[in-house]
């Protein structure tokens, strides 16, 4: 059986954690901070909670620059659970816009002062003919949150600007150029995928044409960042959310974090009311996924598993540690290990095939194809068998599309992508 220190876990999530978080969490399990009661046994509703919810807000805040007008909630659900949540808080959120521009229309300073029919007749017709979620449908993920919404409101309500597959031969490995996407006038948000695991390709900077204009409006930007989250800058005033699962930068399975604009959140942007959903047609989210009840509760709403806070927290108390310029360091080393890799790789292009184009490859999931004989299925076996005997592990790439995926997120340490490339040099050799 080999060691901790032996293996070099590839795998896309959940991944490897730093060795001294977990022992320090074991060590909590048991018995946390001298109180003689384990993290997860404390009630989440103790001070010991709420500190370890703060200080993770906080140290996150301080590690990606996220400024005071965003707030942030550990939710549960995972990627799947915020796939609806998105449509529904950002589908809300419009409503609430809406109604306010057709109360200044009527003449009328609130809702309660409206003609109820003349209102919500004006609020069918502005969703009938208005209503858009655009999506930028570039690998799995971002088409799983596609077809959600669309389950959720109705196709009518969902707008493809711009999908990979038709310039990728119908496969995605590309993103299309800014130019040809098909945005919606005023959509409730546009959504996408900042890095997609499973295809491996990575948005590589934040798209010029969803920038905000100079006096500061713009679309509405969400993204899922659960697989490039820490791993390298991202302008945060540009998005209204940013959600992310744990499992893979951040800690253990368990917890969501959304970073999300307060002017989505009340007083600035109340959700509108269930009974004026219900008149409209609209979905209305389950309470545990509406962003303002998990806002206003300071992500205590219901329980929530206080010890994968605990874990994340601890990881980013390291990573601050570690990189006193924050999370620009960790993407220096990010960037190295997925150049290595990809320079590994592109050295022998006889044997290995780069799954997605230059121009969107991933820095976290390195995705290709072996061969070796004319034979895919054979060599890429045998390369999984041989890698993991050198402690080479995770390699496999998602079974949907088959191959092989190296995982480069934050903990894969830097002579752990050196073995990767001293493994994908031998290999190739005849
Ligand atoms: O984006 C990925 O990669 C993921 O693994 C998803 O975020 C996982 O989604 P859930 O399994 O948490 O729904
Ligand atoms: N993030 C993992 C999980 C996928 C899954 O749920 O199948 C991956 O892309 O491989």
């Amino acid at each position: 059986m080999p060691s901790r220190e032996e293996v070099t876990y590839f795998g896309a999530g959940p991944a490897l954690l730093p060795t001294d978080v977990l022992e320090n969490a074991a060590k909590a399990l048991l018995d946390y901070d001298h109180t003689g009661l384990g993290i997860a046994e404390h009630s989440h509703r103790s001070q010991h909670a709420t500190d370890i919810i703060n200080n993770a807000k906080a140290d996150l805040a301080s590690y990606l620059d996220i400024p005071d007008d965003y707030d942030i909630l550990f939710m549960q659900g995972g990627g799947s659970g915020e796939f609806s949540a998105t449509a529904y808080n950002l589908v809300g959120a419009w409503v609430t816009r809406k109604k306010a521009e057709i109360l200044e229309q009527l003449g009328v300073k609130s809702e309660e002062d409206a003609n109820q029919e003349e209102l919500v007749s004006a609020l069918k017709k502005a969703v009938e003919s208005e209503l858009k979620l655009d999506y930028l449908v570039t690998g799995s993920w971002s088409l799983k949150a596609y077809q959600e919404a669309g389950r959720l409101l109705g196709p009518e309500h969902t707008n493809i600007a711009t999908d990979s597959r038709p310039i990728n031969d119908g496969k995605f490995g590309k993103i299309p150029e800014e130019s040809t996407w098909k945005l919606s006038k005023n959509p409730a948000m546009v959504y996408y995928c900042d890095n997609e695991t499973v295809d491996g390709v990575e948005f590589p900077k934040f798209p010029d044409v969803l920038a905000p204009k100079a006096d500061g409006t713009g679309p509405i930007v969400v993204a899922d960042m659960s697989s490039n989250i820490l791993s390298r800058r991202i302008p945060v005033k540009n998005f209204s959310v940013i959600f992310f699962g744990a499992q893979k930068n951040l800690g253990s399975t368990g917890v969501t974090v959304v970073v999300i604009k307060k002017s989505l959140l009340p007083p600035a942007c109340p959700q509108p009311s269930p009974s004026l959903m219900r008149k409209l047609g609209l979905p209305i989210p389950p309470v545990v996924f509406s962003y303002e009840t998990i806002a206003k509760n300071n992500s205590l709403y219901n329980t929530l598993s206080i010890f994968d806070v605990y874990i994340a927290g601890q990881v980013l108390k390291k990573l601050l540690k570690t990189f006193p310029d924050k999370v620009d360091g960790q993407q220096a080393i990010a960037d190295k290990k997925a150049a290595l890799i990809y320079g590994a790789l592109e050295a022998h292009p006889d044997i290995y095939k780069i799954v997605p184009d230059k121009s969107a490859r991933s820095r976290m999931n390195i995705c290709f194809r072996v061969t070796k004989d004319n034979d895919t299925d054979k060599a890429e076996a045998y390369f999984l068998k041989l890698g993991t005997s050198f402690g080479l592990t995770g390699l496999k790439g998602h079974r949907s599309v088959g191959g092989i995926r190296a995982s480069n997120y934050n903990c894969i340490p830097l002579a752990g992508a050196e073995k990767l490339v001293r493994f994908l040099h031998d290999f190739a050799q005849p």
